[in-house]
């Protein structure tokens, strides 16, 4: 949207569009396209039209020219998700997978949301150039491929969802235990290539068998319920000391886990500290004709370490969904090309290799797509961000209709001494009707509505904010 600078006679980027930012490409802008292409008389008809009536007054207030965001989808983002966004008239483009880098780049130059799951790298060479994004939808749990600090030094807020699929990665899990247990796999391929192959010698119950669960948080602490249903013994490893559910016991050492479990599994986050977390010295610790599964991320196995111990004969089962490096879309190959090893792996017995579909049920898919869509309309509408990965968590009730007078101020800053002061000297001089603030390591977000207010005091106020040297991103809404 514009309003048009009757002094100067140029255009410049409303802070009303819920937009304005630090980036020049949108905040003093005078190319057409890169502002929102919204008259001063049609903002004023979408503002007043609705009328102030006392049964339209509990309603919540329109926040600004919806139809003016523009919304990159990736990797199939659910059909759920996608109707929440265009429900609020935002303009949502659609991929079935995710980009190469280059394009990638090009892509994100325009928008100001994007949504991703796990495959989409998000680093700060991308992010340098996404000039208009205020706001990154993760539909999935990881958010290790978006540089989440690099996002939030530069004002942009990042939303995941934290446990939608924890249950069907624990479903998978269970499945992968009995599937490897009584080599599934291989029998399936043996009949599926028309051989009959009947053997009972190394296919075992897993009553009795103990499970070692490495990360006891959503998925860790679920799969232990499941497993003992079943009759397992559960014993947990985790940074944190947790409770532990029905009879699982917390070990102090990966170590101990390794000794006693018949079966590992890994629900831990990528990081530092977990990158090769099993390797060779892990796999000496395990015991003799057990197994391994890694449903959490492909940094934290060894697979070269593996491909190792599964030669040896230590190990006697293995199931992978996760790899170092895993294709862009359906259909793509499996190979060397892609992660050295590949070949290796697909050559082993009693090993299952999924393409990364612990979350893949149409149950998580659907509910993760609701989930994070709702709080992007949040954060973009209203600029909430409770739920934030990677910002304060900041909120204030949405404005009414009876409101239509106020605007809602966000600003976001650098988190040092004297801002609030500069930032009062400015909002002081109106009707402050409610403020709140927080800070989360350097980056601070500060959320305040205006009542009485007209469109030369939303420029002034905007511009007052731009001005000061705090300045991450300022935006001002409704
Ligand atoms: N395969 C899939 O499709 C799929 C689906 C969902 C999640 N995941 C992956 O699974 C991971 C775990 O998911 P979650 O929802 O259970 O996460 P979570 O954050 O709820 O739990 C992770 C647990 O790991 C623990 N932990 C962290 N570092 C550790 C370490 N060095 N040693 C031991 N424990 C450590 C944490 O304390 C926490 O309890 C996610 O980060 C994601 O990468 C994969
Ligand atoms: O982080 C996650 O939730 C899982 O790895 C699933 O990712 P996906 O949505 O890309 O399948």
């Amino acid at each position: 949207m514009t309003i048009e600078d009757a002094t100067s006679g140029i255009d410049i980027a409303s802070p009303t569009n819920g937009l304005s930012s630090q980036r020049p490409s949108i905040s003093l802008s005078k190319s057409p396209s890169a502002t929102y292409p919204r008259s001063p008389a049609s903002k004023d008809a979408s503002r007043w039209q609705r009328g102030n009536t006392a049964a339209s007054a509990a309603k919540p207030l329109k926040p600004f020219a919806t139809e003016d965001i523009k919304i990159l989808l990736l990797e199939n983002v659910n059909q759920t998700g996608r109707d929440i966004l265009a429900a609020q008239g935002y303009q949502v483009d659609v991929l079935k997978t995710s980009l190469p880098e280059d394009e990638l780049v090009k892509r994100i130059r325009d928008v100001h949301v994007i949504g991703i799951r796990s495959k989409t790298q998000l680093t700060a060479r991308v992010l340098r150039e996404a000039k208009n994004l205020i706001v990154i939808g993760c539909f999935c749990i990881g958010t290790n491929q978006v540089d989440t600090q690099y996002a939030a030094k530069h004002g942009i807020a990042v939303f995941n969802s934290p446990f939608s699929n924890s249950r069907s990665v624990a479903e998978l899990v269970i499945a992968e235990v009995i599937a490897l247990a009584r080599q599934l796999g291989d029998r399936s391929n043996e009949l599926h290539k028309g051989t009959w192959n009947k053997v009972s010698s190394g296919c075992w119950e897993i009553r009795g068998k103990t499970l070692g669960i490495i990360g006891y948080g959503h998925i860790g602490s679920q799969l232990s319920v499941l497993a003992e249903a079943m009759g397992m013994t559960v014993v947990f490893y985790d940074v944190v000391n947790l409770m532990a559910l029905g009879t699982a016991k917390q070990v102090p050492t990966l170590e101990t886990l390794l000794g006693a479990a018949d079966f590992v599994t890994c629900h831990v986050p990528e990081l530092p500290e977990t990158h090769n977390m099993i390797g060779r010295l892990q796999f000496e610790q395990m015991k003799h004709g057990s197994y391994l599964i890694n449903a959490s991320r492909g940094s934290v196995i060894d697979i070269p370490a593996l491909i190792d111990v599964m030669r040896s004969g230590k190990l006697v089962g293995a199931a992978l969904d996760v790899y170092p490096a895993e294709p862009g879309g359906n259909g793509d190959y499996f190979t060397s090309d892609l992660n050295l090893w590949a070949e290796d792996l697909r050559s082993l017995k009693n090993i299952i290799l999924t393409p990364h579909i612990g979350g893949s049920t149409e149950e998580a898919q659907s509910a993760i797509g609701i989930e994070v869509s709702e709080a992007l309309v949040r954060y973009v509408n209203e600029g909430c961000t409770l739920g934030a990965v990677n910002m304060p968590e900041v909120n204030l009730r949405s404005l009414t209709m009876e409101e239509e007078n106020h605007v809602r101020v966000i600003y976001i800053h650098h988190n040092v001494p004297g801002v609030l002061k500069k930032v009062n000297e400015i909002l002081g001089d109106h009707n402050v009707d409610k403020q709140t603030t927080d800070s989360r390591g350097d980056v601070a977000y500060l959320m305040a509505d205006i009542s009485d207010v007209n469109a030369s005091v939303i420029k002034d106020l905007y511009q007052s904010l731009e001005g000061l040297s705090s300045r991450i991103m300022t935006r001002v809404l409704y």
